[in-house]
């Protein structure tokens, strides 16, 4: 077990003297860099990564792989672009595969991503791979995959719990073959099984079973990644609620793939734009994507903005005015703490629903957004499913964030409207965006 280490420092949270106007460059995508390093391992010729997110999550991920077998060589070009474009300039990763090994031991911090889509990668190992991480990660669902791996043909150790810490005894090969789950407490059982279904002897057959399956697009970027890099992909339940993924046994491509921005990150910056009736351009927002922080585009523009995306990228215009919404975040769970911290600066009531899963991420979400929204004087009520969301006057205190990136992003959105809010452990933002408070100073500062 690790622990995250603890940084009781408070950080004074900028308050804005006005609009802000800026430009912000967002690093790689999360979700997109750690599916590309899990399919570029288990690929049958080496690739390239470019502009891969560089932070805690990414970083376990590759260290993960490495230590399997993979070689994952980091490369920064002597260009003066630092963002690593297609023509290679700036940073990019060379990832080459190799037999993967074990014994091993893995720590998966408190990265779903990790902890969710390397056991099945494990099972493949010519050995035992134990897992281990956070205090948190032990709390996190894991069964959906525990499970199926077990149903595939997997031996897996664990204490009885289906969860943290286990161990994966790899066999060198899985056979594969049809399995149901319920995925309704994560959709990353699904993406887990479908990433390394290519190289299952019989490939696999996935069925989702149970209540809702949350956070689809993530879904749909697991499918769309696959079919990228070779692999052949059916959903022979289309249409509706599409529950069923069969992925046929193939050698998957080699890629040189560039990262795009990550759009759940460039959430915080938007709202700057929002909150202070500002404009924040992002450049190299793709003008298609899977990741769930398009959404943005229409949520935040139904909170009052206004946006206007080019090839150049997403201009994001506030106009002064908040408005509360009425939303279900079920495909999009990862944005709702900073929708959360707009709507309680907003000028009527707001309904966050379809997220009761979010009680089993970094931390229970909806719990921590109500006791901190409610401790600056707001009016946070939980509900079965979500957040219902009273604006108050807003004064200053201590934002606590629970290890949880998101919190403290949250959090730095209501301090550009109330003064004297301070966030405490804002250096858990290096979950997935280590240089946040330098960039949001740049922001502010612009
Ligand atoms: O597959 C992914 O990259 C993710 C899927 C979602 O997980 P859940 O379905 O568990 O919410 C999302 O919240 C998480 O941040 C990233
Ligand atoms: C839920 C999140 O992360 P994870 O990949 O750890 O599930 C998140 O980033 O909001």
């Amino acid at each position: 077990m690790t622990e995250s280490s603890v940084h009781p420092a408070l950080w004074p949270a900028p308050h804005a003297s006005g609009a802000v106007d800026a430009t912000v460059t967002v690093p790689g995508s999360k979700s997109v860099t750690n599916r590309a390093l899990v399919l570029a391992a288990l690929s049958s010729e080496p690739g390239w990564l470019r502009r891969p997110l560089r932070s805690r999550d990414t970083l376990l991920m590759a260290d993960a792989l490495r230590a399997m077998g993979v070689g994952i060589e980091e490369t920064v070009s002597s260009s003066s672009s630092a963002a690593g474009g297609p023509d290679g300039s700036g940073e990019a990763w060379r990832v080459i595969p190799a037999g993967l090994h074990g014994p091993v031991t893995i720590d998966v911090g408190n990265a779903g991503t990790v902890m969710r889509f390397l056991p099945p990668v494990a099972a493949l190992a010519d050995g035992p791979v134990h897992f281990d991480g956070d205090l948190r990660s032990y709390e996190r669902p894991l069964n959906g995959v525990i499970d199926a791996l077990r149903v595939l043909g997997a031996r897996i150790d664990d204490d009885g719990r289906g969860s943290l810490p286990m161990t994966v005894h790899g066999g060198g090969a899985l056979d594969g073959g049809p399995v149901a789950i319920d995925a309704s407490s994560s959709s990353q059982f699904v993406s887990a099984l479908l990433l390394s279904a290519p190289r299952f002897n019989q490939g696999v057959e996935v069925r989702h079973t149970g209540a809702r399956l949350p956070s689809m697009p993530h879904i749909r970027m697991t499918v769309d990644m696959l079919r990228a890099v070779g692999a052949q992909v059916d959903e022979p339940e289309t249409g509706g609620e599409a529950n069923v993924w069969r992925v046929s046994p193939s050698a998957l491509l080699g890629r040189d793939l560039t990262i795009e921005p990550d759009l759940s990150n460039a959430q915080p910056f938007l709202a700057a734009a929002l909150v202070t009736g500002g404009r924040v351009t992002v450049p190299d927002w793709p003008l298609r994507t899977t990741q769930p922080g398009d959404a943005l585009r229409d949520i935040f523009t139904a909170m009052g903005g206004s946006c206007e995306l080019t090839e150049h990228g997403l201009t994001f215009t506030g106009s002064g005015r908040i408005h509360g919404i009425d939303v279900d975040l079920g495909e999009v769970g990862e944005l709702t703490p900073g929708i959360a911290a707009v709507a309680a600066l907003a000028d009527s009531p707001s309904t966050l629903s379809g997220v009761a899963h979010l009680r089993l991420h970094e931390t229970d979400r909806l719990a921590a957004l109500t006791k901190e929204i409610n401790e600056l004087g707001g009016e946070v009520t939980e509900t079965a499913d979500g957040l219902h969301i009273r604006p108050r006057p807003l004064h200053g205190g201590t934002f606590h964030t629970y290890d949880d990136h998101r919190m403290a992003t949250a959090g730095s959105v209501i301090g550009l409207a109330v003064p004297g809010v301070e966030i405490e452990n804002v250096a858990t933002t290096a979950k997935t965006l280590p240089d946040f408070p330098q960039m949001w100073t740049r922001m502010l500062g612009a």
